[in-house]
């Protein structure tokens, strides 16, 4: 039973049969293989224009370099508070943008609000010594969970133009936030306003494969130089290419998006029929984020489940965790069975299970 985190599953089977398929033979080096060109058209199709696309193998490279692309190492990067960009990246951003600084913003449910960013833009002093604010960077999906409805993207991005700045997109979970909308990508993306997108696919089937989109592809003039030096030009660029392939083919990724989100539907609904839990924010992707009372979770681990605490900082401002409870947060993925939310759920409501 591990909810740990969407990281914690290894590849889809289409994905790893890809590989294996790619290996044989030999193929051009350091993304001149044929596979790469048909991932670019893909990306072209599903995005309904010219994009140019970078594919790198982490997430944390993929966000850093196209940051370092939007924001001079005398700017600003604006996000929130809680982005993994600011949180979770050891620095990777700042480092690749040469000194440029990410202001985190408040937020609830790492959720940005048009007015919080417009005031703290409006409040910044416009002399040489305040560093210029270059970029807005949302998640999508949060790191709360939450996705941003296209309205509430174009929002942020018509703050963010307004102001200068280009809007880049987190994109770790994009697969669980577009099928959740229910739109296509476009509308999402470059037509609410996105310039660049880190299209995460690591989480939602490949093994490590990400893309960095841009939809202006002049914006991204400087990337294969920025790609080259930070090592993610893999000479070997099949081994990404092959993944995104397969991902983005017969709609796989879309199904998989989907059912990592049914799991965490029912999985949300169940522990909520138990009585002491309750949801710190609402569950509209593949992450579960519930209150729990602290004997409810020692029961659960007890029972094997496996899954980690969460820091109570962007709660809605009527809700706390008191001294008896905690805040978890449980990931789905497209390798999440039923049957281990049932047996969750069956040690959740105290009904006997079978040993694993
Ligand atoms: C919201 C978000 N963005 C970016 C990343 C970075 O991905 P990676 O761990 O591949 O660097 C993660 C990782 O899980 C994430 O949760
Ligand atoms: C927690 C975060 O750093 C990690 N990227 C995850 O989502 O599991």
């Amino acid at each position: 039973m591990n909810f740990a985190s969407d990281n914690v599953m290894g590849a889809s089977r289409p994905v790893l049969e890809a590989l294996v398929a790619a290996n044989d033979g030999p193929m051009p080096a350091y993304g001149a293989d044929p596979l790469t060109a048909r991932v670019e058209a893909a990306f072209c199709g599903l995005f309904e224009r010219e994009v140019a696309v970078s594919l790198v193998a982490t997430g944390t490279g993929a966000n850093a370099l196209a940051l370092s692309a939007l924001v001079p190492p005398y700017g600003l990067a604006v996000c929130h508070a809680e982005a993994h960009i600011i949180d979770d990246e050891c620095g990777a951003p700042e480092f690749f943008m040469h000194g440029a600084k990410l202001a985190g913003l408040p937020g609830v449910g790492a959720k940005l609000a048009p007015d919080t960013v417009a005031a703290y833009l409006d409040g910044l002093s416009r002399s040489v010594k305040q560093m210029p604010p270059r970029a807005l960077s949302i998640s999508q999906v949060t790191e709360c969970g939450l996705v941003y409805t296209p309205d509430e993207i174009r929002a942020l991005a018509d703050v963010a133009h307004a102001r200068g700045l280009a809007v880049h997109m987190d994109g770790a979970r994009f697969a669980n936030a577009l099928v959740a909308l229910g739109c296509r990508p476009a509308e999402i993306t470059w037509k609410a306003g996105v310039d660049v997108l880190t299209f995460g696919a690591t989480k939602n089937g490949c093994l490590a494969a990400e893309a960095v989109i841009f939809f202006d592809p002049a914006q991204a003039e400087s990337m294969p130089w920025r790609r080259k030096r930070s090592g993610h030009t893999l000479s070997k660029g099949r081994l990404l290419s092959a993944q995104l392939d397969a991902y983005l083919a017969d709609s796989h990724w879309l199904a998989n998006a989907r059912h990592a989100n049914a799991m965490a539907a029912c999985l949300s609904q169940g522990l909520c029929e138990r009585p002491g839990v309750r949801l710190a924010w609402a569950t509209q992707a593949n992450e579960v984020f519930a209150i729990l009372p602290r004997s409810l979770d020692e029961a659960l681990r007890a029972a094997g489940a496996v899954y980690h605490p969460w820091t109570p900082s962007s709660l809605p401002p009527d809700e706390r965790v008191a001294e008896d409870e905690v805040l978890v947060r449980l990931v789905t993925s497209f390798a999440t069975s039923p049957e281990m939310i049932d047996r969750l759920l069956a040690v959740a409501h105290g009904r006997r299970v079978a040993a694993e």
